[in-house]
């Protein structure tokens, strides 16, 4: 086997010195030790190594931060070894999204470990980057040779590019060498596979600018000779004077913005300026993704100029654009998750991501925000559809149980088992584990798990031969990973390994705009299943709801507009007691006219036995206990109820 090329870049003589000691000894090669930014790119340069391992402060002025950036540039993978545990410097390394960070002084085993998972890790990126790339050329193929008009080849090319490159508004034009030339086609993102036209006729009727104007400003945009990426901050310094950029970004509130230019083989240059309503959706790793994609987008735009009527090659003042909204005639995959805000829809993007490949996906969010839902959602868009989905709750396991309930065990394996148990990972064999509250395991238990990730291979308590297992992760957790990691509660080396493709669900506090359409979906079908007529939500009571914070995010309002259907006499909801609200007035005698449904009863029931036992859950003097109850009952109970573990609601 060839052993991987290392660059070391350390300045510190010793410690480059150990760390090539051990890494050879391990059976990787280290091509370069450099001490400075300058010397590690001449090494890059003559050596190709395929990882590097960087410390940030080096010799003369460029730190290791400043070469991350170059690598990323490159696709060269690397580490940070450092000493620097600095709060302000750790958020810089961060944000060059290193494979890992190992702190000084660090053992053999910490570096060993690390580059392992590094390597992991890269190699799962690399796969979905090469998946990628086909994926794009066979779908160029197909929109050019389309019935689709120019406007909805272009809409498609920038639909096949959104899961990588996020937007919530598209622009796509020439480079403009006079007023005359003026050519812009905007997409501003509405659903998930919705986008709205905006042509220049829509942007003069929107923004109440002639189309002179419109030209004018315009030749105002900077025109950038390389993909560049702007972030909040760089945006608005960008935008200080008027200009098309400035109108866009005013106009759909959009806050940073990736500027991709493509030069064409007729000398001409056409661009795809996308847009992003979150201050920081761009990266160097979009920067890489666009000197990937440069060829083969100018082919298509070389192609769409080839396209009959094509306005990239005639004057804008030949052509309108209908207002027109797309989306397919086929089922959206997300239907049934309801939501259009940006976040969801980025969540949205990252799952078309992901779904087909085989990585593992790490699903982070309150409880409540949508997680299981998500996970089904990426094992029925994945090729292993038809293949078991396995679901299991870390944290409704008695610790006792849990190794026996994942891996199973032989008969007589311990007192009490009977007969031999098939464990949940050899029932997902083929399809998928979704691990949900993967944060609640034991360590021992992790320890466990990591070596299943690892091995591929699983063995049942009390039996002597291990049996191979190919099964897809998708774990999820309310907890804060990094947070557990640092106190030891979780390990580093299972985290890197989950950590794969973190996908985050937001809060329903941050996506208030899915309010309206959430309570409608969720009257709709308590409607239907208690058999009364309830039309609507009066717009007092939806204005009501979207000052509400939501701590039990989704699952609270599904509660709420449920206990509301079966309340409510009226066929519309003008009345709604918000939870906070709600509990104040259990704790006092409830009015006599008011009927209580069993679940608010049993709601204050539970919430009355955890006051009283201060939180506690399980053991003696626990609310279980109390309640005469499982504790893993109790704790689904609460979920259900949408009371949190600290018992506020
Ligand atoms: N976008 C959505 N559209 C419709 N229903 C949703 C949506 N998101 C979540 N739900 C519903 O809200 C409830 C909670 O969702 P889910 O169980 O997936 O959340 P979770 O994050 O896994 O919660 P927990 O961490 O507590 O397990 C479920 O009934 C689910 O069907």
């Amino acid at each position: 086997m060839d052993k991987k090329k290392i660059l070391i870049v350390e300045d510190e003589y010793i410690i480059a010195d150990v760390l090539s000691n051990i890494l050879e000894t391990a059976g990787y090669h280290i091509c370069g030790i450099a001490d400075s930014v300058k010397e590690a790119l001449q090494m890059i340069d003559e050596f190709k190594p395929e990882f590097v391992l960087l410390d940030i402060y080096l010799k003369e002025k460029l730190t290791g931060i400043d070469l991350a950036h170059r690598l990323t540039e490159i696709n060269i993978p690397f580490i940070y070894i450092s000493a620097n545990s600095n709060q302000k410097i750790l958020e810089e390394a961060k944000v060059t999204n290193p494979y890992g960070f190992v702190i000084k002084p660090f053992r053999e085993k910490d570096v060993l470990i690390a580059l392992d998972i590094a390597f992991y890790r890269h190699e799962k990126h690399m796969e979905n980057g090469l998946r990628q790339s086909a994926v794009m050329q066979k779908k160029t193929a197909e929109i050019l040779s389309s019935a689709l008009d120019w406007e909805h080849k272009i809409l498609e090319m920038g639909k096949t590019l959104q899961p990588y490159i996020p937007f919530e508004f598209l622009s796509v034009g020439m480079k403009q060498e006079n007023e005359e030339d003026f050519y812009e086609i905007g997409f501003s993102r509405i659903g998930f596979d919705e986008y709205q036209l905006i042509g220049c006729p829509e942007l003069m009727v929107i923004t109440r600018r002639k189309q002179h104007e419109l030209a004018r400003l315009k030749t105002n945009d900077v025109a950038e000779v390389m993909a560049t990426w702007y972030n909040e901050n760089e945006l608005e310094a960008l935008l200080k004077k008027p200009s098309l950029k400035k109108l866009f970004a005013d106009t759909y509130s959009l806050k940073s913005h990736l500027s991709f230019p493509i030069p064409l083989s007729n000398k001409k240059t056409c661009y795809f300026n996308f847009y992003s309503r979150r201050p920081d959706a761009y990266q160097a790793d979009h920067l890489v993704l666009c000197n990937r994609l440069q060829r083969l987008l100018a082919g298509f735009m070389e192609g769409m100029m080839d396209t009959a009527n094509s306005p990239l090659v005639s004057k804008l003042s030949n052509y309108t654009v209908k207002q027109q909204v797309s989306s397919l005639d086929q089922p959206s995959p997300f239907s049934g998750i309801i939501g259009s805000s940006h976040l969801l829809l980025t969540v949205f993007d990252h799952v078309i991501q992901v779904a087909k490949s085989s990585s593992s996906v790490l699903i982070l969010g309150e409880s409540g925000t949508g997680k299981e839902k998500i996970a089904e959602r990426i094992h029925s868009l994945s090729l292993r559809k038809d293949k078991p989905f396995v679901r299991i709750n870390c944290a409704a396991l008695p610790v006792s149980l849990i190794d026996s309930e994942l891996f199973g065990h032989e008969k007589g394996a311990f007192t009490g088992a009977h007969e031999k148990k098939i464990g949940r990972f050899e029932q997902a064999h083929t399809g998928t584990i979704f691990l949900d509250e993967i944060g609640e395991l034991p360590l021992e238990s992790q320890a466990k798990l990591l070596r299943v990730l690892q091995e591929k291979e699983i063995e049942r308590i009390g039996g002597r031969t291990t049996i191979k297992t190919d099964v897809r992760i998708i774990a999820a957790t309310n907890r804060n990973l990094d947070k557990e990691v640092a106190e030891g509660r979780f390990r580093l080396d299972l985290f890197y390994r989950i950590n794969v493709f973190p996908i985050l669900m937001p809060p329903l506090r941050e996506r208030k705009e899915d309010i309206a359409d959430l309570a409608e979906h969720f009257l709709s079908i308590y409607a239907r299943k208690t058999g009364k007529t309830v039309r609507g939500i009066s717009p007092e009571v939806l204005e009501n709801m979207k000052r509400y914070n939501w701590p039990g995010n989704i699952r609270e309002l599904e509660n709420l507009i449920e206990r509301n259907v079966l309340l409510t006499r009226d066929d519309m909801i003008t009345n709604m007691v918000l939870p906070t609200q709600l509990e104040q007035s259990t704790s006092s005698a409830p009015p006599e006219s008011s009927v209580i449904t069993m679940s608010e009863g049993e709601r204050a029931h539970i919430l009355a036995a955890l006051k009283k036992c201060n939180g506690k859950i399980w053991g003696e003097g626990g609310a279980a206990s109390l309640l005469n109850l499982p504790p893993t009952t109790l704790n689904s109970k609460m979920k259900k109820l949408g009371i949190r573990k600290n018992f506020a609601s």
